[in-house]
């Protein structure tokens, strides 16, 4: 089946647009957040992000990059016992360390990729507090993590799946949804 689209780019953009004020809204202390986009999409959101923040609060807030595929929870058969933590792909400008974490995905689904991005961020330091901001939840948890900040509620069925396109890589802001083969 096609992918059908379920939002356009004004609303994603919307949707990118309150999530920022809600961080703003619920953070006394915005001088000491972070931004850290999950790779891939996640990182752009978090440049969205980052971006409405210094318009809005006249603000410049670190945007960090992280790669969890070594951290996923079924690649962990292929490395050896001795657990390395790996920073390959990722980047942090500052240190996290007592900083206000807030990780950005383009959509949440069993919760597997954040379980990982939390190991991936705590062998880099210890913030003070880590929050999730998701474009999209699709439901469908195999974890309990659960995101502070929501673009888009997205009911799908286990035989569906999000897909997020951003400008930046994809030539257009969207979202659809579609059918995966059996
Ligand atoms: O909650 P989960 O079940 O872990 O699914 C969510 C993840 O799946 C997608 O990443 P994907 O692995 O498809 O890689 P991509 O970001 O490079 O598309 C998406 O970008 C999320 O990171
Ligand atoms: O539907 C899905 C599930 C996981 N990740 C996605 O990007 N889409």
């Amino acid at each position: 089946m096609a992918a059908k689209q379920v939002v356009d780019s004004v609303t994603m953009q919307r949707a990118l647009t309150r999530i920022t004020y809600e961080i703003i809204e619920q953070n006394k202390d915005l001088e000491n957040l972070v931004l850290v986009g999950i790779k891939t999409r996640g990182i752009y959101l978090a440049e969205r992000i980052a971006k409405r923040l210094a318009q809005l609060e006249n603000l410049t807030v670190p945007v960090g990059e992280l790669d969890i595929r070594l951290y996923r929870d079924d690649v962990h058969h292929q490395l050896d016992h001795h657990h390395q933590p790996n920073v390959e792909g990722s980047s942090l400008p500052v240190s996290i360390t007592d900083r206000h974490v807030v990780l950005v995905d383009d959509v949440i689904f069993t919760g597997r990729t954040i379980r990982a991005a939390l190991d991936a961020l705590m062998d880099q330091g210890r913030p003070q507090k880590i929050s999730l901001a998701v474009l999209v939840d699709r439901g469908h948890r195999e974890l309990p993590i659960r995101p502070d900040f929501v673009g888009k509620n997205i009911p799908t069925s286990l035989n569906e799946e999000i897909n997020v396109q951003v400008a930046e890589l994809d030539g257009t802001d969207g979202i659809s949804i579609s059918k995966v083969e059996a």
